[in-house]
Formats: C-alpha cells, structure tokens, sequence
C-alpha cells in the first residue's frame, strides 16, 4: 500500500520540480556541482538560459573530478585592484602544472563592453586544482553585479581572494565586498596584495599589510591569522619576474588550501526532508514525502515536524525510496517517511521533518535581499515598507511583509527600485523553518520578482 501510493507522488513531485526549476533559476549554474540539490537535470536544462553570468554559459567544462574535494572560490575587491589579471594568472601558473587549462584576460573579459572599457562587468568561471583540491573559481566584477550574484546564490562562495592593489590600498568597494562577503556566510578570506612590482618602498607595503588586517577584523574576519600573500599578477600572466609572480601565485593557491575550509558535506549535516506531500495509509498510518535536503536518515530514527505552528517529535518507522523500503536515506533521495504515531492533518506541506534540535521555525528575519529589474522578469515599478509579497522557502509558501531595519532614516519614504540589493526585515504570516544562509524567493502575482538570504534570525516561532 505504501508504495503504491509512491507514482502518485512522483506526478506531483514532477509538478513541484518544474515550478521549483524556475525558483531556482537564479541559483544553479550548468555545472552540475553548482546546482542546488533540487532537481539537479532540471538545473542543466535552465542553466542555459540562465542571463545573470556570461561564464556559465561558456566557460564551464564538463571535466569536473570527484577525486579531490571540491571548494568554490572566488576574486573580489575594488575596481582595476586586478582580479581578472589574477584569475589569469592562476590558471596560466597551474596549467603549466596540468593543473588547469590557461584561460587568458581576454577570454575572461570577452564582452566588447568589457573590452572597450578594460572593466569586468560580468563575473566569469575558471577551475583548476591543487595539489589537494578542485576549485571553482568566479572573478568578479569591481561593481554591485557582484553582489546581485551573491545574494541570488549564483555564486555561492565558500571562500575568497581579496585583491587589494598595493599603490592605493583599501578603497571603498575593498570595504563594501568584505562586508557582503561577511553577510552572505564567507567565513574566511585570502589577501592579495597585488602590483607590489610598482612599490619601491617596502614600508608601503607594510602599511597595506597592516590596513588590511585592521579592516578584515572590523568585518569580523580573523585579522590576524588570515594569510596575506604580496605579488604582481600581471608579472605572472606575462611569465616575468618569478619572485613576485609565478611563486607568489602558488603560494597565494597553498594558503587558499590551508586556510580556506571546505564547508560540511550536506551528508554530514542533520537530517532535513521538506514535505511536498502527505498521504494517510490505512494500517499504516502517515507518509510524509519530499527531496531530502541534507543528511541522512534511518529507520528507526527520531525526528522533529518543524514550522506552520507546530513542533512534534516522532519516529521514523519506515523510509521508501527508488521503489523500495530502506533502511536509509540521504540527501538527493525523494523518499516517502512514515511517521509514527502522526494524524494526516499534523502534516503539511511547506513543513520540515528534521534531526531534532537542528532548526528551528522562525517568525522574523532580517534578510539581504535582491529585486530583479522588469527585464529580469520582475517589478516594473518600486515598492516602500509594508509591501507584501509571497515568501517561498523550500516547499513553504507564506505571505510576509518587509519592513525597514530599526533605526533607518526616513523608513517611510524609502523606496526600493528594481535592480536594488537591499537589506531588509521580513515579518511572516506563519513560522517556518529557517537558519541564516538559508535562500528564498519573493514572489508576486505569478512572477518572481526577488531573492534574498537569511542574514539575521530575530523572531523564533
Ligand atoms: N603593474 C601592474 N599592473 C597590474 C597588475 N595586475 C593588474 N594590473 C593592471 O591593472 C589593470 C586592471 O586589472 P584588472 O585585472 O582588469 O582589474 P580588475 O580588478 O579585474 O578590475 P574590474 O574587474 O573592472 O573591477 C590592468 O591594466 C592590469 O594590466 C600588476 O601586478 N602590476
Ligand atoms: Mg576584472
């Protein structure tokens, strides 16, 4: 009985991933490892149309090796600091290695735009590997785009390089990305203290050093352990100078190894299953079933039903997945969860089945949040506070009104402009589970008009 009610299931499920492709349309990229573990084929397939970033379209080979851990990172900073000279540098350093495929300043900045203007405007992929690791690798752009990209979970960066030129020093996007980097959940950075070929002066560089550690402990960042590495990356793009270049290029890749971690694999994290749907089985009792998030569970195991105002614990009696019951499931697996002890009516899609005690179900967040322009697909016109538009997170779909953060001038009249990154509270009309990192849409009449990230919990269920 329980498996067959599973074909069902799976219609309905077809359903939920095609409206959740196009959810996530602003967060998979064509490589497989960037997808978000919902519906990864679907991912593939609007990849393609994906419009925020060039690179995805173009520059993602399809060599991606599960030998070595996977990391993605990224170059940040301020504008003509040199990331793209650097991200070149890297892949010309490492493939003479075989460790990557040379990818030159021109294939990165391809667009006539950029060309013309001798500035990144879209950010753009490499990979290469270490001895240790594979990385995947977004140059950013010196301007907001990048940050749209960040709050949409087109780049989700697990760590990053931040490139500060020696001749200027911190300037002000140096400031504006450390501190977005901070709110979108990069725990840890690499400093690049670049052109250091035009400072004579090695008190010069010293200061920079200095400035840079200060900075990094304002925004939270370990100051003074974080690994600062002085170079020239155009030195090591035209293959001169090694002492500044090519050896400072593998230094800066052997500190990226060491320093920057590799985030919890989702098998280790606690058990989470969103719930699409549930069924009522006679003699058995109630199934929940979903797409496990993360985790891992076993029969027998106990759970928490999370989020629309409730918080009951029960066991797990029975996992199917792949046709079959099992012992166990885990993460990627759309398994069916029979619940010990729960009526139908105590389930409901939009709800989480979790490990105990991983998550709680909130009520108010503050939340980084960024409003796609009319060509992306949203508003045509701005809002102001006390707009309310639908919130989805997972399967939950929840009315929430946005509000201004305590303490901001002129609360009343502000307006938020399509093609905004704005910071915002988000007040729900029901609790649901919710951490910081965790990524939702906004969505208004049919259409998505846009995505933001959890920052800050202020209100538990
Ligand atoms: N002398 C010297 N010039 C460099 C070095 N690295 C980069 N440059 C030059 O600095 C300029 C800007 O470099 P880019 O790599 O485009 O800078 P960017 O940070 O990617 O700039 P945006 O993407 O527009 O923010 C270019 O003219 C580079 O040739 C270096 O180590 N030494
Ligand atoms: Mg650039």
């Amino acid at each position: 009985m329980f498996k067959a009610q599973l074909p069902a299931t799976r219609a309905i499920g077809r359903r939920l991933l095609s409206f959740r492709a196009t959810q996530s349309l602003y967060s998979c990229t064509r490589t497989s490892v960037r997808c978000q573990p919902t519906a990864p084929s679907l991912c593939r397939s609007v990849g393609r149309s994906l419009v925020f970033s060039r690179g995805y379209a173009e520059a993602a080979p399809s060599k991606f090796s599960r030998a070595k851990p996977h990391l993605n990172i990224g170059t940040i900073g301020h504008v003509d600091h040199g990331k793209t000279t650097l991200t070149a540098a890297i892949t010309k350093v490492l493939s003479e290695k075989g460790a990557a495929s040379f990818t030159d300043y021109a294939q990165i900045d391809k667009a006539p735009e950029e060309k013309a203007r001798g500035i990144t405007i879209n950010s753009a992929h490499v990979e290469y590997e270490s001895d240790t690791r594979h990385y995947g690798h977004i140059d950013c752009p010196g301007h907001a785009d990048y940050i749209k990209n960040m709050i949409t979970g087109a780049a989700q960066m697990d760590g990053a390089i931040i490139v500060v030129s020696a001749t200027d020093g911190q300037m002000p996007q140096t400031r504006e990305h450390l501190l977005l980097a901070r709110q979108v959940g990069i725990k840890k950075l690499v400093v690049f203290i670049n052109k250091v070929d035009m400072i004579a002066d090695k008190e010069m560089l010293e200061l920079v050093d200095m400035e840079m550690r200060d900075l990094l402990a304002t925004y939270n960042f370990d100051g003074e352990n974080t690994p600062i590495i002085m170079g020239s990356a155009l030195a090591a793009l035209e293959g001169r100078d090694p002492t500044i270049g090519a050896e400072k290029i593998n230094e800066l890749i052997k500190a990226c190894d060491h320093w920057l971690e590799i985030p919890p694999r989702d098998l280790d994290k606690p058990f989470l299953l969103p719930v699409e749907d549930v069924f009522s089985i006679s003699g058995r009792g109630t199934v929940a079933t979903g797409r496990v998030e993360r985790g891992v569970c076993n029969k027998g195991d106990e759970v928490e039903i999370i989020g629309f105002g409730t918080k009951i614990k029960s066991v797990l009696t029975g996992i199917e997945a792949f046709h079959k019951e099992l012992d166990r499931g885990e993460a990627g697996d759309n398994m069916g969860a029979l619940l010990r002890g729960i009526k139908r009516e105590q389930v409901k899609r939009g709800q989480v089945i979790v490990a105990p005690g991983s998550i709680k179900a909130v009520k108010k967040f503050q939340a980084q949040i960024y409003v796609l322009t009319k060509d992306e697909g949203g508003r045509y016109t701005p809002f102001m506070a006390n707009y309310t538009p639908q919130l989805f997170l997972r399967t939950a779909d929840i009315s929430t009104r946005l509000s201004w953060p305590e303490g901001t001038a002129d609360a009343e009249e502000k307006m938020v402009m399509p093609g905004d990154n704005v910071e915002m509270v988000c007040s729900l009309h029901h609790d649901v589970a919710g951490e910081v990192g965790s990524r939702f849409t906004l969505r208004e009449g049919g259409k998505t008009i846009g995505t933001g990230i959890i920052t800050k919990i202020l209100e538990t269920a």
